[in-house]
């Protein structure tokens, strides 16, 4: 018998929270929060404004410490710890505001995200040994493969903040891609794209999987989550109210009555139009 696959029968599971909570005062903004990611997956995490998803990834990243529960990464418990730590680990996001560095490159903007991974050799960059140039040549051959994945190596030589928005967003994944994570939390991509960009946005995030890369994708925008997602968490009140393939998610009545329960002034959430146009079909 093979003890070592005996011991561990979740083998696949790349990250775990399991009863995950915090509070915020008296407000309970996630609570008793349990779910699997394999490797490989892309996994869509939502819910209607408020709803928790934002807690929940500053949890995963170590941004807040949850008072309940465990976070397990390879099933080591990586609860509360510092968020160099945790990005070190593996795991990475990227962020809703573009915040790429003004008249740099896109290649130049993509190299700076792997300060991490430099500073150990920079003293050696004073030197500049043969060691620090090949580490160079290294990264931007890396980066060069990263920017061709996402579409972007024929602007590799451009200003990043001159290019269109869709491309910008795209940089900014690419400058966390670089890092090589094992996990990559996409935080509302979507958000601001026009609706070709949101569209060539499925095709980014299948490139970044296909390179190996499990994702998290937080994200408004049905018609990118419903695409791309292999498993969707729904959460609403800082509890999950459903897990499943978009098929079940799309037609599952705790979902819809979630997204329907809003208030009239939440009416622009593109998602919950998503939901009423279903609705209405
Ligand atoms: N630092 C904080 N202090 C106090 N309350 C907070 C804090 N962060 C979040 N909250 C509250 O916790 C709840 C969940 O917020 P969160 O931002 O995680 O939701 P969300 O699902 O990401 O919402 P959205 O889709 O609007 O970004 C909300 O009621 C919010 O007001």
């Amino acid at each position: 018998m093979n003890t070592a696959v005996s011991q561990q029968p979740d083998a696949g599971v790349l990250l775990e929270l399991d009863g995950i909570g915090i509070s915020f005062g008296g407000l309970r903004a996630v609570d008793d929060l349990s779910f699997k990611i394999r490797r490989g997956e892309i996994v869509g995490l939502i819910g209607p404004n408020g709803a928790g998803k934002t807690t929940v990834f500053n949890m995963i990243t170590g941004v807040y410490r949850p008072t309940d529960g465990r976070i397990r990464w390879h099933g080591r418990d990586i609860t509360g710890l510092a968020p160099h730590r945790i990005a070190e680990a593996g795991i990475r996001r990227t962020f809703q505001t573009i915040r790429l560095f003004q008249d740099m490159t896109v290649l130049e903007n993509v190299i700076a995200g792997q300060h991490l991974k430099m500073r150990q050799s920079w003293w050696q960059g004073l030197l500049n040994t043969p060691a620090q140039r090949r580490e160079e040549r290294e990264l931007v051959e890396h980066a060069m493969e990263v920017l061709q994945k996402l579409d972007l190596a024929d602007v590799a030589h451009e200003i990043a903040t001159s290019l269109p928005y869709g491309a910008q967003r795209r940089v900014e994944m690419a400058r966390t891609l670089v890092a090589k994570p094992e996990l990559i939390i996409l935080d509302e991509p979507a958000a601001g794209l026009n609706e070709q960009e949101s569209a060539g946005l499925n095709d980014t995030i299948r490139a970044i999987r296909d390179a190996g890369i499990t994702v998290i994708l937080v994200e408004h925008d049905m018609s990118v989550v419903m695409n791309v997602t292999d498993n969707i968490v729904v959460i609403n009140f800082g509890k999950k109210i459903a897990e499943g393939k978009p098929a079940e998610i799309r037609s599952n009545p705790l979902v819809i009555e979630a997204y329907l329960g809003q208030d009239d002034e939440e009416e622009d959430d593109p998602l919950l139009n998503a939901v009423h146009d279903q609705v209405n079909a």
